[in-house]
């Protein structure tokens, strides 16, 4: 059986949903709530109680019936399974709109993810600094990174530099790239070991635009049914 605090690997469905347990937790405890239903959670989620008895099971047995959850405890597990528990080093490739909106945002440095330098190659943008960190020249990159066991790199430079870039962290101590730019990044043998999450806003537009065009549809159907059963709801 599992015991607290073990950690087993848990599937990719499940990890998408632990920030938003972690993020109802965390509240819970700002309001000093110290035990949790998974019913309660079940309101405050939307997920079923037993999809979240489910996930929750992943993590050990910290549930106890006619108990719930103990707040804190499963926070700091899940916060140990996020790595939220360790300072993640981070650099941003790409000070153009939006890296520079990125490297505003406090929030990251706030949960442990820290951007300790910015690497741009515009001449203009070299030496300046954004939010207190640093722009160097792209050509310092390799070193720092190494010198600095930086953990991740944020990419927000255009499409046709990605691969260049790419080539130049796969030669670094860079274990994740989170990919801000339309470029696939393919994994050969030298960026095997990195990991990548790419951020696309273009497809989570297209995905509310079909939500939207999926529930006009439904209005117009409804309406047409109601043109033949005057009564249907
Ligand atoms: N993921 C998303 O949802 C999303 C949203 C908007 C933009 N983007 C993408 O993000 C990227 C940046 O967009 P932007 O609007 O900020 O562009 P931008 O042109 O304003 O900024 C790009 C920056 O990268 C720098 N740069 C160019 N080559 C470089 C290199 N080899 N090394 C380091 N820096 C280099 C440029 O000097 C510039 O400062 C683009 O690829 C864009 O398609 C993604």
């Amino acid at each position: 059986m599992e015991q607290p605090g073990e950690i087993k690997k848990v599937s990719m469905a499940v990890i998408k949903r632990l920030p938003k347990y972690y993020k109802c937790l965390g509240n819970l405890l700002k309001n000093n709530v110290e035990r949790v239903s998974s019913q309660d959670l079940s309101k405050i989620l939307g997920f079923t109680a037993s999809q979240i008895r489910q996930d929750l099971n992943n993590f050990g047995e910290f549930g106890q019936q006619g108990y719930g959850y103990n707040v804190l405890q499963l926070y700091t597990e899940i916060s140990k399974i996020l790595g939220l528990n360790t300072l993640h080093k981070m650099v941003l490739v790409g000070a153009g709109n939006l890296g520079q909106a990125l490297a505003n945002y406090s929030e990251f440095r706030t949960h442990g993810f820290d951007i300790i330098a910015i690497f741009d190659t515009n001449p203009n943008l070299i030496g300046r600094k954004i939010n207190n960190t640093p722009i160097y020249s792209v050509e310092d990159m390799e070193y720092f990174i190494n010198e600095n066991d930086v953990d991740i790199a944020i990419l927000t430079v255009p499409k046709d530099k990605t691969e260049k870039v790419v080539e130049v962290l796969s030669k670094t101590c860079i274990r994740g790239i989170w990919n801000f730019t339309p470029a696939e990044i393919t994994t050969d043998d030298d960026t095997d070991d990195i990991i990548v999450e790419n951020v696309h806003l273009i497809d989570s537009l297209f995905t509310l635009s079909y939500r939207i065009n999926e529930d006009k549809l439904q209005e117009r159907l409804l309406k047409q049914k109601r043109k033949i059963f005057p009564d249907c709801r």
